[in-house]
């Protein structure tokens, strides 16, 4: 089998290195422009996420028209081709799904499945039923770091729990549960959450190579997850020697809708035939690796493992309780200096007394309260703990009612923690924000257009203001910087919503959609300036 190392280099110009900080990083070989793809791969296993509402192909991850596996009654796909492709490793895992008792298949979640089919790519590899590459193999999930001496006493029993399920469907002599305990907890620290380019999570996939790449908060490359990857996949037997021939290069999504028109200079040498022996697919399930800021040969490909949107404090607190690392990135070192605490504050603290005021509190030492920075007013402690209590209660049931489909009932709890939160939170808070969006959903939902309008112009300040802290993305920072300020103006475009209610908030939310704006993630920002800035090269 070829060495990754050779690989990486040959194919990508990438590199591994290891650092005393931080294990195993990921470094470039050449220069690398914004919208460039460093690296791309296909999971090593993936389980789509289990809802109430839906169920998704086990492959590709859609939830059109998907049947239920027809001898397991548990795995759904959307057609034969997906079917197909995923046979091998489902084929020893529907044996083992088929026999499973109605109790311990209610215990059945995504992770759970996850290590099932972890194992079985092991013993289908190891038995050569699935070839192994140099880039897809059992050794490269062995060398992921788990972490696992430092997980708490609680967790590691519940992997240990986890594990003995896992033994239990696999039922193979020997298992070693502590070692299957070990995988849960890479799982964690590895696995990556697929999403579709709205950011709605779908899934969860393992890649191995993707899992080298370490985190920054300000990071220079993203991972997205895109349906524009064009992959030859054999229709037919393909003896030695044939000619490929195969159909147009009109790239879809997974459902076929096309998308747009890409250039693949080496599959264009493909020809075609009406009875073709190939498929050109565009798979989502696949992770790209792309630049979001000029990337200089010989630097770490960096990406960001949580929302940049939160606070310094937030942040770390994310990367220490799931990454066990205390990140010491360009933001994070700014921690505690005044513009980080204002930035804080504005984003995740309080709003003032003096609702005329837009001044940002902060602890005052001298009594029991938050003091304005502007006004000098100080808000009791005791009256924001009241709030953020009812805040809490209201918050379980209304993502209890969300997530059960029930859209009304939502929407009025959302709107009762919209309220609490208008007396609670600065007025460009990131929770008021994440509300205000989850109740323009809702009212587009029940087509009531006028109040969604007013949603929309409710969010633009914030996504303004945001935009304004965070320039990840900057023209300056492009190959052709020109170009990125026109990207950039588009994306700036004043937002003068007119009265034609319907067509103003489809149009606003398409464009905060696909912008992402979701505050959530400056990385999904830079995504979106990326791949429109790059399929304009592309298609020029
Ligand atoms: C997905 S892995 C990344 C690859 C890892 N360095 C390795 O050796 O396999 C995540 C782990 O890498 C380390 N890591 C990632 N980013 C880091 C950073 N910015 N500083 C220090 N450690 C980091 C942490 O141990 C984290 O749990």
């Amino acid at each position: 089998m070829e060495d990754l190392q050779r690989v990486l280099l040959r194919e990508y110009s990438l590199s591994i290195s290891t650092l005393p900080d931080k294990g195993r990083c990921l470094f470039t070989g050449r220069d690398f422009s914004p919208g460039d793809i460093v690296f791309s791969q296909e999971p090593y296993v993936s389980v789509p996420n289990k809802t109430s509402v839906e169920s998704r192909c086990d492959w590709c991850f859609t939830s059109s028209n998907v049947k239920r596996c027809s001898s397991c009654h548990v795995v759904w796909y959307c057609g034969s081709r997906c079917q197909k492709s995923d046979w091998k490793l489902h084929r020893l895992e529907c044996q083992l799904l088929a026999h499973l008792e109605k109790n311990r298949l209610r215990s059945l979640t995504p992770s759970i499945r996850l290590l099932v089919k972890l194992y079985l790519r092991r013993k289908l590899q190891n038995e050569k039923v699935i070839p192994s590459t140099a880039m897809d193999n059992y050794n490269l999930v062995k060398d992921l770091v788990s972490h696992i001496s430092e997980v708490e006493e609680t967790q590691r029993l519940l992997y240990a729990q986890m594990a003995s399920l896992v033994s239990v469907i696999l039922q193979w002599p020997g298992l070693d549960i502590k070692e299957i305990a070990e995988s849960f907890s890479k799982l964690a620290c590895n696995a990556h959450t697929v999403c579709d380019s709205e950011l709605i999570p779908l899934g969860t996939g393992l890649y191995p190579v993707i899992s080298i790449i370490n985190h920054s908060c300000s990071p220079n490359a993203v991972l997205v997850f895109e349906g524009r990857i064009a992959t030859v996949r054999a229709v037919q037997h393909i003896p030695k020697g044939s000619e490929l021939a195969c159909n147009a290069h009109t790239v879809c999504d997974s459902e076929l809708i096309p998308l747009g028109t890409g250039l693949y200079p080496v599959i264009s040498i493909i020809n075609h035939s009406c009875s073709p022996n190939a498929v050109l697919v565009f798979e989502g399930r696949i992770a790209t690796v792309r630049a979001v800021q000029h990337i200089p040969k010989g630097s770490e490909v960096l990406i960001s493992y949580i929302e940049t949107a939160g606070s310094t404090m937030t942040r770390q607190k994310a990367l220490r309780e799931q990454y066990f690392f205390t990140c010491s990135c360009t933001r994070c070192i700014k921690l505690g200096q005044p513009e980080d605490i204002e930035e804080s504050a504005v984003l995740e603290g309080y709003r003032c007394k003096n609702h005329t005021c837009d001044g940002f509190l902060l602890r005052d030492p001298e009594s029991k309260g938050f003091k304005c920075q502007k006004c000098r007013l100080v808000r009791d402690k005791d009256e924001i703990l009241k709030i953020a209590g009812e805040e809490k209660a209201v918050a379980e049931q209304a993502s209890a009612a969300l997530s059960s489909a029930h859209t009304k009932e939502a929407l009025e709890m959302y709107l009762r923690i919209e309220k609490l939160q208008v007396k609670l939170c600065h007025s460009f808070s990131i929770n008021l924000l994440r509300t205000r969006e989850t109740l323009l959903k809702l009212m587009m939902e029940l087509q009531d257009w006028k109040k969604a309008l007013e949603y929309c112009r409710l969010t633009i300040p914030v996504y303004e203001i945001f935009e304004m802290m965070q320039e990840t993305f900057t023209a300056s920072s492009m190959s052709n910087p020109d170009e990125a300020y026109q990207e950039k103006s588009s994306l700036n475009q004043n937002w003068n919503l007119g009265t034609d209610n319907q067509t103003d908030v489809c149009s606003f939310s398409s464009f905060v959609f696909s912008y992402n704006i979701n505050l959530a993630q400056t990385r999904v920002k830079s995504t979106y300036f990326v791949t429109k800035w790059d399929y304009g090269r592309n298609t020029k």
